[in-house]
């Protein structure tokens, strides 16, 4: 079949956006994977599927796969782009819109600079939301309760777990640019104590407003933005008393921004929203 795609980023977070309105579009992991393949396929960190809501109040619903054909719960980056391409595609004349995904409902905002607002929702901090094992664990770290010690590489590092939906293990590092990405970042993600693997965050504080940032994603390797990340990172220093609202974000895409006013309210989450290309692609039936 030929399926009609247009190739997107967010911060250089690049996605395949399908609308699925209009659509059959029901693949198997093999197929999500060959799409997002950067020689087999178009190549993408996500793909993003548009579908019609199934939730009262919601505009839309969003579906996102990894590269690797995993379906995950949210993407903060990808929710920027599904707002401009269900903008630009016509399917909806409105600056703000309800989105339902598999773990709540955010809504992302176009603003008049082109930039784009999510309210990202709440996040959640008690370790069986993500999940997390801490069984055994004092997680008690400089009187915080989202900072746990961890067993990595026969080191015990120090991470912050924060549910936005998606999993996040961030740890706070002197330097990004030299921080253990590749070496740790794998093993992060796939470590035990995180039944539904983990995307693992290294957050370098610049000052009270402002980080460095770089996360190795669940299911898609190191990518050059992760606003999900984004949010976690910035939770994280904000409950370690490291950062105030709002933080200025610099990934190795671009910048984003993150405003959260503290436990139980949304974190919201701005940056770009780029239309690269569109496209069409044939696709085997497996
Ligand atoms: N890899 C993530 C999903 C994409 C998140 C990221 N691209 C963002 O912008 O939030 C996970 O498996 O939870």
């Amino acid at each position: 079949m030929k399926l009609r795609f247009t190739k997107m980023h967010g911060a250089g977070n690049d996605f395949i956006v399908i609308d699925a309105i209009h659509q059959d579009v029901s693949f198997s992991t093999e197929q999500w994977c060959r799409l997002a393949d950067r020689r087999f396929g178009i190549g993408a960190d996500q793909i993003l599927v548009v579908e019609r809501p199934t939730t009262e109040g919601c505009d839309f619903r969003y579906r996102i796969f990894n590269s690797d054909g995993s379906e995950v719960e949210q993407c903060g980056n990808g929710a920027r782009a599904f707002a401009r391409f269900v903008s630009d595609k016509g399917l909806s004349t409105e600056r703000s819109i309800r989105v339902e995904t598999m773990k709540g409902i955010i809504a992302p905002r176009l603003e008049e600079d082109g930039s784009v607002t999510v309210d990202m929702g709440a996040p959640r901090l008690e370790p069986g939301a993500l999940p997390f094992d801490s069984a055994g664990l004092d997680g008690l770290l400089e009187g915080t309760d989202t900072t746990w010690p961890l067993q990595v590489g026969g080191k015990t590092v120090f991470v912050s777990v924060v549910s936005m939906g998606n999993p996040h293990a961030v740890q706070v590092v002197s330097d990004v640019e030299s921080a253990p990405v590749e070496q740790t970042g794998p093993e992060i993600e796939a470590h035990p104590r995180f039944p539904k693997r983990v995307n693992a965050g290294y957050m370098q504080v610049v000052d009270r407003h402002h980080i460095c940032l770089r996360v190795y994603e669940r299911g898609a390797g190191e990518t050059l933005a992760c606003g999900t990340g984004a949010c976690a990172a910035v939770v994280a220093g904000i409950r370690r008393g490291l950062l105030d609202s709002p933080v200025r974000v610099s990934a190795q895409g671009g910048e984003l921004s993150i405003a959260w006013a503290g436990d139980g309210t949304p974190v919201y989450l701005s940056g770009p929203a780029v239309t690269v290309f569109e496209g069409e692609i044939e696709i085997g039936n497996t």
